[in-house]
């Protein structure tokens, strides 16, 4: 395994290639991710942003190409790597039975966290009063609040975040931006998908990748 320095990239793209019913959404992707950059991809639906969150977070493999976690393969480096990183997908885990706390108080403890304060992390996510109500009752926004309290309880590096302000209105959108910019202050990094207009384009260390694939 490789010695990381404070310059060794947290997440790299090697010659990445995706296909998906015979269609090549990207080919030879190539880019370095380091401590404290928050990288945005960008691109039309369907040009693969998902399929490529899900290869870097080793969810599904590349038709080519590798993912390196400070520069080891994270085929190599999986449990090391699964536990610097936080993946918040399409469908983030929270099961309407359960009440927003229990969902809370269950994702952290698969994640191995325990200490936690549950009813103040809800309040960093405003939903004050809404820790007993079962999650199928809630608002769209706040089920979606509900899935993403996690983020604010995290001592994971790399967040792979897709389409996370889904549902989220501006005063939540401009409180998450601020979650990412704290994160990526503190040393970790952030790669997301948002079809929307972000507030961090100020920010140095913020990238956009774009996806091209062109329906024909
Ligand atoms: N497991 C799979 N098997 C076959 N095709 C797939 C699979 N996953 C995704 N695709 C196809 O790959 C293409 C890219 O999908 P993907 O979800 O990565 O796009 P996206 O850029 O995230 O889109 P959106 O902006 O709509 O969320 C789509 O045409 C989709 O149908």
């Amino acid at each position: 395994m490789t010695n990381p320095t404070s310059a060794t990239p947290l997440l790299s793209a090697r010659h990445l290639t995706c296909i998906r019913e015979e269609r090549i959404l990207f080919d030879e992707l190539s880019f370095d991710i380091g401590p404290g950059d928050i990288v945005q991809i960008e691109g039309p639906n369907g040009s693969g942003k998902t399929s490529l969150l899900r290869i870097l977070a080793g969810l599904s493999r590349p038709y080519a190409g590798d993912v390196l976690y400070q520069q080891d393969n994270i085929v190599e480096a999986r449990d090391a790597f699964n536990a610097d990183l936080l993946y918040f997908g399409h469908l983030p885990g929270v099961k309407s039975e359960l009440t927003a706390e229990e969902n809370l108080d269950f994702n952290l403890k698969i994640s191995g966290y325990s200490g936690f304060n549950t009813r103040e992390i809800l309040g960093k996510v405003n939903l004050t009063g809404f820790e007993e109500a079962p999650a199928g009752h809630l608002s769209a926004g706040q089920h979606r609040r509900t899935a993403l309290a996690r983020l604010w309880n995290s001592d994971c590096r790399i967040w792979i975040l897709d389409e996370p302000f889904t549902a989220i209105d501006k005063r939540g959108v401009a409180e998450l931006e601020q979650m990412l910019l704290n994160h990526a202050a503190q040393g970790g990094c952030v790669i997301i998908t948002t079809h929307q207009d972000l507030s961090l384009e100020e920010n140095r260390q913020y990238k956009k990748i774009r996806l091209e694939y062109q329906y024909t």
